[in-house]
This record gives C-alpha cells, sequence and structure tokens, in this order.
C-alpha cells in the first residue's frame, strides 16, 4: 500500500460528513445507507468514529456530479474516472465526488457497485493512496470480485491502522 507524501490525517477522532447530493440510479435512503456502510467499514479497524450532519459544513461533503463542477477535476461521462476524492484537510479536503454519469448500483445488478466504490474514495478521504495488491480496495482500478461480500483486504486494514493506529475497544 502506499500513503500521500506528507500523510495528512484527521487530527480530530470525531469526523463530520454530510450527503450534499444524490444519484437517480439508487433511492436515497439507500445511498445514505451504502455511505453508513463504507464508513463503518473503516471506521471499525481506527479509533475514528463519523457523525453525519444535514446541513453547515462537514469534513467531508459528498455529492455526486458531471462534467466540470468547481474543483480542477471535471468528470468525463460514462466509464473512466467514476469518482474522485481529497485527502484530509480544510475545504475541499476531504470531500467525495461520483460521477453522476455512471450507473451506480447497490449490488443487486451490473453498473459500478456504490460500496465498492464509496468505500475506496473514503479510503482516499482518509489519507490513503493506491496500493499495488489486486485484492485490496484501494488497488486504483474498478475490479470487484464479488458484490455480495466484499471486504477490506488485509493491505487496506494495514495501511488504515499505519496512520490512525488500531482501534482498541
Ligand atoms: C477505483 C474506482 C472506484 C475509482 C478510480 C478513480 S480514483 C481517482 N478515485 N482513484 C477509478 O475510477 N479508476 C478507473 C481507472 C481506469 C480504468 N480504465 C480507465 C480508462 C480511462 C481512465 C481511467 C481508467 C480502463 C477502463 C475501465 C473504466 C471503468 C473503471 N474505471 C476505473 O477503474
Ligand atoms: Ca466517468
Ligand atoms: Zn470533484
Ligand atoms: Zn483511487
Amino acid at each position: 500500500y502506499s500513503l500521500f507524501t506528507n500523510k495528512p490525517k484527521w487530527t480530530s477522532n470525531v469526523i463530520t460528513y454530510r450527503i450534499i447530493s444524490y444519484t437517480s440510479d439508487l433511492p436515497r435512503i439507500k445511498v445514505d445507507e451504502i455511505v453508513a456502510k463504507a464508513l463503518s467499514l473503516w471506521s471499525k479497524e481506527i479509533p475514528l468514529s463519523f457523525r453525519r450532519i444535514r446541513f453547515g459544513t462537514a469534513d467531508i461533503e459528498i455529492g455526486f456530479a458531471r462534467g466540470a463542477h468547481g474543483d480542477f477535476n471535471p468528470f468525463d461521462g460514462p466509464g473512466n474516472i467514476l469518482a474522485h476524492a481529497f485527502p484530509p484537510g480544510p475545504g475541499l479536503g476531504g470531500d467525495v465526488h461520483f460521477d453522476k454519469d455512471e450507473y451506480w448500483t447497490d449490488g443487486s445488478s451490473l453498473g459500478n457497485n456504490f460500496l465498492y466504490a464509496a468505500t475506496h474514495e473514503l479510503g482516499h478521504s482518509l489519507g490513503l493512496s493506491h496500493s499495488n495488491n489486486p485484492n485490496a480496495v484501494m488497488y486504483p482500478t474498478y475490479e470487484i470480485a464479488d458484490f455480495q461480500s466484499f471486504k477490506l483486504a488485509r493491505d487496506d486494514v494495514e495501511s488504515i491502522q499505519e496512520l490512525y493506529g488500531k482501534r482498541s475497544d
């Protein structure tokens, strides 16, 4: 695995997140659930917890956008780049953007598995960069073997714990 050069990480142990916009591919409640699930996959390994806020500025702001959307990484239409996220920091730091031009699914059908992508992106939001282990969620390309029971690879757990330490309880 690999971390960002200056190893940016969140310093507080409660991180707020807010879902700003949604996709028409999935019900809102499903997007909320999947984001919470992706966060829990990471937080169960480290002494960090997440709190959802519905208004105001959150540390991690999550949304869907297509094409140019206000940061220097315009999306590219269907396929290719599926999403991007910023390493921990103020403002855009930690934010996650999903390409609205993708077809997002909850694992019940083909298309891009939203839980997998959310877990990958939130890994970036926490300070992880890419792994060269094809089984790792932090592998650069979207290659999910099994929709139903995908989980963090040991490589992912090692990298996040290297950054934040192990969860003690
Ligand atoms: C891991 C994701 C959830 C997030 C990453 C983006 S990021 C910033 N968060 N690391 C992603 O979108 N990776 C591309 C990488 C990629 C694969 N190809 C590409 C063709 C063109 C451009 C990019 C790609 C080959 C064709 C397949 C295109 C569909 C799948 N796309 C990918 O796997
Ligand atoms: Ca795209
Ligand atoms: Zn963006
Ligand atoms: Zn990535």
